[in-house]
């Protein structure tokens, strides 16, 4: 396998959590943990996205923020990335298409929380992301109603899955999306900056920011 591509075996299920991280936090290892726990997979990859494509400011350098995440998110199932740096995408949808067509065999469940679900018609062919792979969505504070009453929630309305059901959403076929109501946490890249827990260069001699909150 190739530099900056992990290796998969036909016939797992691996749940891609794409984020700008910047800086990853707890609410990421939360949500991780939970999908982990709850959409019936065997591994989850981050992918640690080179910019958000409808996010106006830029992200600090991408090796800080996946030098972070690593040393943020140890957990034997789950694998730091740069894919989308190494395929040179940033929609969602084209790096899908790129994953699936390298993964053959290997069925790919797409996690976000619950915010995204609530702007998900913005992203670039997202009927077709829809169309292409399972949705795993996690709640996140203050995002719980705008996420169910979304546009996309309600175009794809027959393919939810009952979060009771939740582990059946690796092995759905698309459109199929599930949300769960795991316990929250409130925590935010944008409060951390805020906050200016994140210089987005120092990540100190162990990795991890000393004055993260
Ligand atoms: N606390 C949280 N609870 C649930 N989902 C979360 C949480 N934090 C991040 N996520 C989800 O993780 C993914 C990556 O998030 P991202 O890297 O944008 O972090 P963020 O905290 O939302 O950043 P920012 O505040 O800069 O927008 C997204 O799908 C987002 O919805
Ligand atoms: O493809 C799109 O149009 C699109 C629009 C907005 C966000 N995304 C992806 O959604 C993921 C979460 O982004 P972010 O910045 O909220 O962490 C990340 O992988 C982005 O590339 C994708």
């Amino acid at each position: 396998m190739a530099e900056g591509f992990p290796m998969a075996r036909a016939g797992e299920v691996i749940g891609l959590l794409g984020g700008s991280f910047d800086p990853a936090h707890e609410g990421h290892a939360h949500i991780t943990r939970e999908a982990l726990k709850r959409f019936g997979l065997t591994r989850i990859w981050w992918l640690v996205s080179p910019g958000n494509p409808i996010k106006a400011r830029g992200p600090a350098p991408l090796a800080s923020r996946m030098a972070r995440a690593r040393a943020l998110m140890r957990h034997p199932r789950v694998e730091i990335t740069d894919i989308e740096a190494h395929l040179g995408t940033r929609y969602t949808a084209e790096t899908l298409r790129h994953l699936m067509a390298r993964y053959p065999g290997v069925r790919f469940v797409w996690l976000m929380g619950a915010d995204n679900l609530a702007q998900f018609h913005r992203w670039q062919d997202w009927r077709g992301i829809m169309s292409s792979v399972p949705i795993g969505v996690m709640a996140r504070p203050g995002d719980r109603i705008s996420a169910r009453m979304s546009p996309a929630a309600r175009v794809f309305a027959a393919a939810r899955i009952a979060g009771r059901a939740s582990h059946l959403l690796g092995r759905a076929d698309a459109p199929a999306w599930c949300f769960v109501n795991v316990p929250m946490v409130a925590q935010s890249s944008t409060a951390i900056r805020a906050a200016g827990g994140w210089s987005g260069a120092d990540t100190g001699p162990h990795g991890i920011l000393s004055s993260a909150p």
